[in-house]
């Protein structure tokens, strides 16, 4: 037997996302949009626990706990009953789920929290499967799922579930701003888009990824990034969430070499080159910009990683 099945936890953690680009294509059939977006992972963590138990429990602690469901309706939880129910696993796990990751922020933290769910419990029930045996139950607990296994920095096509790596070198340097206030729903920003298109009568193509944006992130040139951040859904988070704008704009007049909605928001990611201009920038927009909570970091990092095996000689760590 191996050292995973006999343990009686694993940890795992897991980032969460910005989007550098994100180009909104034409509403499907199957209600979902066709889009071409860069995905990024940041280094800001959710962690998960999970232990065989006799029946399935979610415990959710951390900075951002309020408002994430502890019922069946957790994306982790759903996660993890979908990998034992795929490959045959009885009997259960207890989720243990340290929030850090904004809810509602746009930056995939329910799903990070799904992919976790699968990476922790694969490795604790020995299944021996590989981030990219793992993408196609991912995808289906969520379009964002796929890429929280791998991290990095990915294209995304189809309704984003689709992968392709992006070659770069480096580091790049984030403000996050972050609402204190209630969160953004994403079908609504993803409506509120069709609707401003409708009315606009803007014509909606299939969408590309830019190949500046491409470019800019092979040589790791900062300005070209900041200046090729894109987000189609930004227009609809600014609609129903009207401070973003200065949010925005704070950021920009502050120096940011870019500013970007994150996804669905109503998270904003500013660029900038150093670690003194990150703080500068947090400084400043904490003391002149709208309400909300700053945050720092770098990206891109890892997605989804195993931490901690808990066994019953005790804890052993993989990674710092
Ligand atoms: C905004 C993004 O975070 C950008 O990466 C994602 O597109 C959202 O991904 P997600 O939260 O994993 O979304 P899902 O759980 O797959 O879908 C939730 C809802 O968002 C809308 N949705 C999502 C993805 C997509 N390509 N088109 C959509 O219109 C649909 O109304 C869908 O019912
Ligand atoms: N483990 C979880 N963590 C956070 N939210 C969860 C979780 N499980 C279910 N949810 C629910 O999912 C909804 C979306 O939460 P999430 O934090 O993923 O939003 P988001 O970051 O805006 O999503 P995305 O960026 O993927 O569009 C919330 O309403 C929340 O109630």
């Amino acid at each position: 037997m191996s050292q995973a099945v006999e343990s009686r936890g694993v940890s795992v953690r897991v980032p969460g996302k910005i989007n550098l680009e994100l180009v909104v294509g034409p509403l499907r059939d199957d209600g979902y949009h066709e889009l071409a977006t860069v995905f990024h992972a940041v280094g800001i963590y959710d962690h998960i626990t999970v232990t065989p138990a006799d029946r399935w429990s979610v415990q959710v602690t951390g900075p951002t706990a309020a408002g994430v469901p502890t019922g069946p309706g957790n994306l982790a939880l759903k996660a993890a009953k979908a990998l034992a129910r795929r490959y045959g696993i009885e009997g259960a796990v207890a989720l243990s789920i340290e929030k850090n990751i904004p809810v509602s922020g746009g930056m995939a933290g329910g799903s990070a929290d799904a992919a976790g769910a699968l990476v922790a419990c694969e490795s604790l029930w020995g299944l021996q499967l590989s981030r990219d045996e793992l993408e196609p139950l991912a995808a289906t607990l969520g379009s964002d799922v796929p890429f929280l296994l791998h991290g990095g920095t990915a294209v995304g096509s189809g309704r984003g579930e689709r992968l392709a790596p992006v070659l770069s070198r480096g580091e790049l340097q984030w403000v996050l701003w972050v609402s204190n206030d209630s969160g953004l729903s994403t079908p609504a920003v993803y409506a509120e888009c069709d609707r401003l298109r409708e009315a606009a009568g803007e014509q909606v193509v299939e969408p590309t990824p830019s190949g500046d944006l491409i470019g800019a992130l092979r040589t790791m040139d900062t300005e070209a990034v900041g200046a090729t951040l894109r987000n189609d859904l930004q227009g609809a988070a600014c609609s129903l969430y009207p401070v973003l704008d200065e949010v925005l704009e704070a950021g920009l007049t502050l120096g940011a070499h870019g500013a970007v909605v994150s996804g669905s928001g109503p998270t904003v990611a500013f660029l900038v080159s150093t670690q003194a201009a990150a703080i500068d920038l947090s400084v400043g927009l904490a003391a002149r910009g709208p309400a909300g909570d700053i945050r720092r970091t770098t990206g891109p990092v890892a997605g989804a990683q195993v931490v901690q095996h808990v066994g019953p000689t005790g804890p052993q760590n993989f990674t710092g």
